[in-house]
C-alpha cells in the first residue's frame, strides 16, 4: 500500500501545499493545494475522496479537480466524495451553489455528474477504491465537524492520519487495540502561538507531546500541517520535550509504504 504525501502543511507558500495524500492511485485523502502536482491522467484516475473537514484548505481541490477531469470521465461512474454530514452540507451551501463554483454534483448532466457526495458517522469503516482498503472514520476535535482516518494495509497494520485537530481524547480510545505502524499526527502551530492553537483546534508542541504519551512507541509519527515558516522552531522545541521519541516531518513528494 503507497501513500503518496502530495502536500502536508498548514497553508501556502513557495514549496507549501496543503493537506492532500493520494492512497494508491485512486483514493484521494483531503483535497488541498497538493492536488494540482498531479498530472491530468493522475488525476483522471481518483474514484475517491475522502474529506476531514469542510475547511477551504482541505476542500480547494475538489471543484477543481472536478472541472479538469469531467471530459475524460463521460463513461465512468462519479468521483464519490465522502465526508460527514455536516461538511457535505458546507459545500452543497457554500461552494458547488453555483455562484462560488458551478453545481458539480449535477454537471455535465444531472442523470451523469462527475461528483457524488456520500455520508459517513464517526465509527463507520469503507472498502474503497480498486484495492478495497478498509478505510475506518475516527474522532477528531476541530473548530468544525471533522474526522481523522485509519487505513489498514495488507498485513493488517494501520496508517493513522488525525486530520485537523486539538487535544482529543477519543482518538486515542479509538486507536487502542489497533496495530499502528504510521501515525501521521499534526502540530500547526509554534507555542509562541499555543492560545491561536487552543482558540483554532489544533496542537502546538506542549499539546502534542501530551498527546503522543498516549501512542506506543512503535509507531512511527510523521508531523504534518505545521503553518509556513515555522517547521524548525516546532521540530526543535519537539526534541526537547520528547527526546528519546524519534518524529519525522512528512514532506511533499514523499511516498509512505505499508506492506
Ligand atoms: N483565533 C484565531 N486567531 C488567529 N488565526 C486563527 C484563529 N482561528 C483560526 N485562525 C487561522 O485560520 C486558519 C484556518 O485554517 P486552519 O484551521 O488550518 O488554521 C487556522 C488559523 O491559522
Amino acid at each position: 500500500m503507497n501513500i503518496r504525501i502530495l502536500g502536508c502543511s498548514g497553508s501556502i507558500a513557495q514549496g507549501c501545499r496543503t493537506t492532500s495524500f493520494l492512497l494508491d492511485d485512486d483514493v484521494l485523502i483531503d483535497a488541498g493545494t497538493g492536488v494540482g502536482d498531479l498530472t491530468l491522467d493522475e488525476l483522471a484516475r481518483i474514484d475517491h475522496i475522502l474529506l476531514s473537514h469542510s475547511h477551504l484548505d482541505h476542500v480547494l481541490g475538489v471543484p477543481l479537480l472536478a472541472d479538469s477531469v469531467m471530459r475524460r470521465r463521460h463513461d465512468r461512474a462519479p468521483i464519490q466524495v465522502h465526508a460527514l454530514p455536516e461538511t457535505l452540507q458546507v459545500l452543497r451551501e457554500h461552494l458547488f451553489n453555483d455562484r462560488l463554483w458551478p453545481d458539480f454534483t449535477r454537471l455535465p448532466n444531472p442523470r451523469r455528474p462527475v461528483l457524488a457526495l456520500r455520508e459517513f458517522q464517526h465509527g463507520d469503516s469503507l472498502e474503497l477504491g480498486a484495492a478495497r482498503r478498509r478505510v475506518d472514520i475516527l474522532p477528531a476535535a476541530h473548530a468544525v465537524p471533522a474526522c481523522g482516518f485509519a487505513v489498514t494495509a495488507p498485513s493488517g497494520r494501520q496508517w493513522v492520519y488525525t486530520g485537523d485537530t486539538g487535544p482529543n481524547p477519543a482518538l486515542w480510545s479509538a486507536l487502542a487495540g489497533r496495530d499502528v505502524a504510521q501515525l501521521v499526527i499534526e502540530v500547526a502551530f509554534a507555542e509562541s502561538e499555543r492560545a491561536i492553537a487552543a482558540d483554532s483546534r489544533h496542537h502546538c508542541p506542549s499539546s502534542l507531546a501530551e498527546e503522543l504519551k498516549r501512542l506506543p512507541e512503535l509507531a512511527d509519527v510523521l508531523l504534518t500541517h505545521i503553518k509556513p515558516g515555522e517547521l524548525d522552531t516546532i521540530v526543535a522545541d519537539l526534541a526537547q520535550r520528547l527526546p528519546d521519541r524519534r518524529l519525522q516531518t512528512l514532506s511533499a513528494g514523499q511516498v509512505l509504504h505499508l506492506a
